[in-house]
């Protein structure tokens, strides 16, 4: 591999890896991504991207191995404390908190399980993928428990009679539902991270980081941000304008061949709800256009 490129681990497959190609070829990275290939090389820029089990990325990027990765905060830590307590050096950086990925860990118990708080699980077997987050909150909370350490199907763990309760990752509940579990706690909210080893870049690699970052938050901004169009009554515009989400600058148009109508053009951060919308019919608006935006550079 030439040490000159860049080297990004993402997560070869799952949760995280369609959003993290997306977020490459966002910033203008063009991967010739192909099945069952362990390293992609971009076509217009020094970056090699390594694609990797997700457990692995917090790891490559300590050793140095790799320079970037994008990983969960959830493996991130576990992996931290897990290195921490072999006494394995663990020097990163947290580039940027992206904007997917989010899920949080959380106790789990059978439906018919009467849980008054983490008490309850004293003494009791717990499954979990991430033996440290669960001790530390347990230890936290000064409740003695048995770890059951399971790499996956952690859910399952109650009903085969393995564990007492789980303490797994949790998005919509589906997977607790499924298989009559109940969310008891929440012990770690989680995003995926970019996180960059701790050794300082060479020049031509800090380069491309001091590239991609603004990019990232450029199409971060764009994704929360939208551009709202509409036409708008003059003698209302106040009103309006008022009712508009975050418009603090918007531009104002004359309407070719109108003279009581103006044109209203704005980027919003905020959501433009129906109720908004009807509010400003009411006022007399129309053609009312929420938009989204691609890219942003302020
Ligand atoms: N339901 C979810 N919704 C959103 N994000 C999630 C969800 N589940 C997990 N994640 C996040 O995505 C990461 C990867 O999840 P995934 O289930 O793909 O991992 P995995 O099965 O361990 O994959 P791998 O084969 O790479 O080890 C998790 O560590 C977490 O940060
Ligand atoms: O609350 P939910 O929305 O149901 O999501 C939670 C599930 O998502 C993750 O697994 P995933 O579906 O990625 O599959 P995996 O178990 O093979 O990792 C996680 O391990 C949970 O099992
Ligand atoms: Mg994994």
């Amino acid at each position: 591999m030439d040490k000159t490129r860049l080297r990004i681990a993402i997560q070869k497959s799952g949760r995280l890896s369609k959003e993290c190609q997306q977020l490459l070829k966002g910033c203008g990275v063009k991967l010739n991504l192909r099945e069952q290939r362990l390293i992609a090389h971009a076509e217009n820029m020094p970056i090699d991207l390594l694609l990797v089990r997700d457990d692995d990325i917090p790891g490559l990027v300590m050793d140095g191995v790799v320079d970037l990765g994008v990983v969960g905060e959830n493996v991130l830590e576990e992996t931290l404390m897990d290195r921490q307590a072999q006494g394995e050096a663990a020097d990163y950086s947290v580039l940027k908190r992206l904007d997917f990925g989010g899920c949080r860990l959380s106790l789990a118990v059978a439906d018919d399980f009467d849980y008054q708080g983490p008490q309850s699980l004293e003494g009791k077997r717990i499954a979990t993928s991430y033996p440290w987050l669960l001790k530390r909150f347990m230890d936290e909370q000064g409740v003695k428990f048995k770890s059951v350490m399971l790499n996956g199907s952690v859910e399952v763990a109650p009903r085969a009679g393995v564990a007492d309760a789980i303490c797994d990752l949790v998005s919509t509940g589906a997977t607790l539902e499924a298989n009559g579990l109940v969310e008891a706690d929440v012990i770690f909210r989680s995003k995926a991270v970019l996180i960059q080893s701790g050794n300082a870049l060479p020049a031509g690699k800090q380069q491309i980081v001091d590239k991609l970052l603004p990019r990232i938050q450029g199409l971060q901004q764009a994704r929360e941000s939208k551009y709202i169009m509409l036409h708008a009554p003059k003698d209302k515009l106040e009103q309006v304008i008022d009712l508009l989400p975050g418009a603090e600058r918007p531009t104002i148009m004359q309407l070719a061949g109108e003279t009581n109508q103006v044109a209203i053009h704005m980027v919003s951060s905020e959501d433009m709800f129906w109720e908004t919308m009807e509010g400003l019919k009411s006022l007399g608006a129309s053609s009312i256009l929420v938009l989204p935006i691609e890219k942003m550079m302020e």
